[in-house]
């Protein structure tokens, strides 16, 4: 087995396998729905927009997929709704069977010198969440830009009860890059707490997603590399994903 095979193994596993466009349809989601292959693995989530849980919800128990989680977005894509409809969002989500929410920070504040508002949309977050549903908190580290703005914004969501740290929506010119990675993990490692890391955001192929695996390996070690720690957001990386796993077969 090569290499790549052996990443797109484990990138499989990681993955939530999103579709976050705004013409989504119950079909189109279907579509996403059927182009996993059970017999080369199955994602760790899907991931898709609030009016789509309840129906994923559904089509993953009838196919009797029930390892995936279901992950929705809140205050999505640029962080700047009123914090009353993000933890409206938030509730209906969950009330429709979400496993996990991924909370856009409204980092313009923090690019304002405002900790207090992003911290806030986050611990209120989490209170709805508890301890059943995972908190993913998107900082948009591509427009942060700097790797302080980048730290402090992990910093944020982690100490305000995030239980991952998510690089990017997808929707803005810079997405995941590995150096806002390792300030993300670093950051995680000063902070002492189980929150994991979702590089989200153009990693399109295996080669791709190689270097972050290598990346948190080193930081982190091999065995925190699962799915409760790790994922990456993907709306195409599942096809190069089962065509490295369909050669071996
Ligand atoms: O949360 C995940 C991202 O929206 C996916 O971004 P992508 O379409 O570039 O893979």
């Amino acid at each position: 087995m090569s290499d790549l095979t052996a990443v797109a193994r484990q990138a499989l596993s990681l993955m939530d396998l999103t579709s976050l466009n705004s013409d989504d349809t119950e079909h189109s989601i279907k579509a996403m729905l059927d182009s996993i292959q059970p017999e080369l693995g199955l994602p760790a989530a899907v991931c898709v927009y609030p009016r789509f849980v309840a129906l994923c919800k559904q089509e993953l128990r009838a196919r009797d997929w029930t390892t995936i989680k279901v992950a929705t977005v809140t205050n999505f894509p640029h962080g700047n709704l009123a914090l009353q409809k993000v933890l409206e969002e938030t509730r209906a989500a969950i009330a429709d069977g979400a496993d996990e929410i991924d909370l856009v920070m409204p980092y313009q504040q923090l690019l304002a010198d405002d900790a207090d508002t992003p911290w806030q949309y986050i611990k209120s977050s989490k209170q709805l969440c508890g301890d059943a549903v995972k908190l993913k908190v998107i900082i948009e580290s591509g427009e942060l830009q700097t790797p302080a703005l980048i730290a402090q914004a992990s910093e944020i969501a982690i100490l305000a009860g995030a239980d991952f740290i998510k690089t990017s929506t997808g929707k803005v010119p810079v997405n995941a890059t590995l150096a806002a990675a390792e300030v993300m993990l670093n950051s995680i490692i000063k902070c002492q707490k189980a929150v994991g890391f979702k590089a989200a955001g153009g990693v399109k192929t295996v080669a791709e997603a190689a270097p972050y695996l290598a990346l948190a390996t080193r930081l982190m070690g091999a065995d925190w590399l699962h799915a409760t720690h790790f994922r990456f957001g993907a709306s195409s990386l599942l096809r190069d994903v089962y065509q490295h796993l369909s050669t071996i077969r």
